[in-house]
């Protein structure tokens, strides 16, 4: 047995251990005693039949006894033992569940999701972290089969030494069951994109908010159509590979058949001329089969190893593609289960001067806290982000200055790089190369999870959190997510106070199908509380708006910034606050005080409105267009 499915196994054990001492010792005696019941049956047995053939019914009468004590704790022990761990797997995949959660989000930046290779291993580890269930009876089986096949193999040389031979016969069925898993593990594997879309695709025509779309255009059938083809493809690659598989097992299974058959032979040929009892007979036929079912299970249990080894290694490069993509280098490896459980990890940077490296692959954070508030402001220089994966940069050195208490519109066609600019102000992405400055100190020298709470944000593909709407908003500012009035003023900034009223139950009501009596909102609700939300944190050094009112009319869009600009005044004159906003709407960009004109990966224009449109550029020409379609 390789190194790797001994770890994954003490991995599985030790965790088990973790969540309930008590159960996992129990399973374990009972699975080691019901498994150690065979062989001792098959001795018993050739005491019994030597014992009634000698005419000693005394001894006969005990080993019958035995032999039946044997034969209940080999068949009951298992199941009781089945009780046992039945929780305790439960216990580990949850253990596992949230060790993926924190693994996925407990990392302080988000390049890891911009990778696909980190949704297929998702989508692969979301199937296999099943797999835990039976890798605890693994372990816990292949303990006993240790123990079992060493008590057979005294047996077989007592009997005979060239009976020893017969688990030399084991080789083959174990050299090939591990083949054939491997064989299935990467079909599985190079399936997986398939598998990944085709869920997509189910998920999509299941999803009430794409129902309207795929009517409309007609495209149920369509859809319908490809996910039948994704799982196909999918399902045609594992379905060749089991075929394969099972063959190739069954080679293995028919090499020991011989080497059973041989055994058997051997013993009978020395009873026939009467050089053994027939309790040797019996001994070599009983304990000669267990061995055939003790491979057979023993390759069961590499094959659930090797699948649990898969669960561990997927989540070590879960770990290592969020490590990689957001975290410090780490001083040496660490096994899941070794992993720290907070989510306090270190911090992603999002700047390093003068570097060059991959964002990536660059060490990163810092424990520095944010100012109380801004004086200078934050710059960008010469930032360049390059997306994992992404064949060329984005955004290539940016040099930019927000300075302290502006409000600051970003605007440029689609693709232009408004939505990265933003991610990077946040920290959720670091700077392929470049530096971003927070008066004057790099982010990445900061602490970012103090950094973000000093952030607000609002977000065209803002999250519908299915809670009372009282949660929904007030989880902008945690600690305050139960203050009433907090949440009202944040609603009021929003221009969403009526809003609440049209709530059956006010603040209280809950939100979204996962509750049963949950109400229903519109997209442009559930975008206005999500703008309360972000409107919730009292004192940001960093307001950040990516399109959050897309849902909202022109007007409306204009009248909320207007009021938002003359709050925005009163936090920069508090904290110095920096008001970012993207928008594709000029009525309400031309409110900020700067604006920021993205094109061609840098910055193309910068200026206020009347300095923009004084200088006739992109800006005016943009302008110009779209109070023209407005007339
Ligand atoms: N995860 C990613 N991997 C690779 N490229 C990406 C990724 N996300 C965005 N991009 C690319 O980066 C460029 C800028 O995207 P971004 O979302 O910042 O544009 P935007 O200006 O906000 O666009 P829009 O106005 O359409 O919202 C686009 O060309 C996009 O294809």
């Amino acid at each position: 047995m390789s190194r790797g499915l001994l770890s994954a196994g003490w991995s599985l054990w030790r965790t088990s251990l973790r969540q309930d001492r008590r159960k996992a010792l129990t399973a374990l005696v009972l699975v080691v005693a019901g498994a150690v019941a065979w062989p001792l049956v098959a001795v018993l047995l050739r005491v019994l039949f030597d014992a009634v053939n000698a005419g000693r019914p005394v001894t006969a009468s005990l080993a019958g006894v035995a032999v039946a004590v044997g034969l209940i704790a080999g068949l009951t022990f298992g199941h009781f033992a089945h009780i046992a761990y039945f929780e305790l797997a439960e216990l580990d995949v949850l253990h596992v569940h949230q060790e993926l959660m924190e693994a996925t989000n407990g990392s302080s930046g988000m390049a890891h999701f911009e990778r696909s290779e980190f949704a297929d291993k998702i989508t692969v580890l979301e199937q296999d972290v099943e797999q835990l269930r039976v890798g605890l009876q693994a372990v816990l089986t292949g303990v006993g089969l240790a123990v079992a096949m060493t008590l057979t193999t005294v047996v077989l040389a007592v009997l005979h030494p060239l009976l020893l031979l017969l688990p030399l016969a084991a080789v083959p069925p174990l050299l090939a069951g591990r083949w054939a898993e491997r064989m299935v593990n990467r079909a599985r594997e190079a399936g997986a994109e398939s598998t990944r879309r085709a869920v997509g695709l189910f998920r999509l025509s299941t999803d009430a908010a794409a129902g309207k779309e795929l009517r409309i255009f007609g495209l149920t059938d369509e859809v319908r159509r490809r996910h039948r083809g994704h799982w196909q493809d999918a399902t045609r690659r594992l379905w060749r590979a089991q075929l394969v598989a099972s063959l190739v097992r069954m080679t293995g299974q028919l090499a020991f058949a011989a080497g059973y058959i041989g055994a058997v032979l051997v013993i009978l040929r020395d009873a026939v001329a009467g050089r053994r009892g027939v309790g040797d007979v019996i001994l070599v036929v009983t304990i000669a089969a267990q061995v055939n079912q003790q491979v057979a299970a023993a390759v069961g249990v590499l094959q659930d190893l090797q699948r649990l080894r898969s669960v561990y290694r997927r989540l070590d490069e879960v770990h290592d593609l969020v490590g990689v993509a957001d975290r410090p280098a780490s001083p040496g490896h660490r096994t899941p289960v070794d992993r720290p459980t907070s989510v306090d990890a270190p911090l992603a940077a999002a700047g390093d001067p003068g570097s060059s490296v991959e964002a990536a692959d660059r060490p990163t954070g810092g424990g520095g806290v944010p100012p109380a508030r801004l004086r200078e402001g934050i710059r960008l220089a010469g930032v360049t982000l390059r997306y994992p994966g992404g064949s060329r940069p984005v955004v290539t050195g940016l040099d930019l200055h927000l300075p302290a208490g502006t409000t600051v519109a970003v605007v440029g066609e689609n693709g232009a790089g408004k939505t990265t600019v933003v991610k990077l102000l946040c920290g959720l992405l670091a700077p392929t190369s470049g530096r971003i400055l927070v008066d004057g100190v790099a982010l990445g020298e900061l602490s970012l999870p103090r950094w973000r709470e000093r952030i607000a944000a609002g977000f065209q593909d803002f999250v519908r959190f299915e809670l009372p709407a009282r949660h929904t908003v007030g989880i902008g500012d945690l600690p305050r997510h139960d203050d009433d009035p907090a949440v009202r003023a944040a609603l009021g900034r929003a221009g969403a106070e009526d809003l609440v009223g049209q709530l059956d139950e006010g603040l209280d009501t809950p939100l979204g199908r996962s509750h049963t009596d949950g109400a229903e909102l519109s997209g442009g609700q559930w975008q206005k509380l999500a703008l309360g939300r972000a409107f919730m944190r009292d004192d940001p050094l960093l307001v950040v708006l990516d399109e959050p009112t897309a849902a909202l009319d022109a007007e409306a869009e204009h009248a909320l910034f207007a009021r938002y600009r003359d709050q925005a005044r009163e936090v920069a004159a508090r904290t110095g606050a920096v008001s970012v906003f993207v928008s594709h709407r000029f009525s309400t960009v031309q409110l900020a005080d700067l604006i920021v004109v993205l094109a061609d990966g840098g910055v193309a224009e910068v200026g206020s409105h009347a300095d923009l449109l004084a200088a006739g550029g992109r800006y005016a020409e943009m302008f110009a267009l779209q109070a023209r379609a407005y007339r």
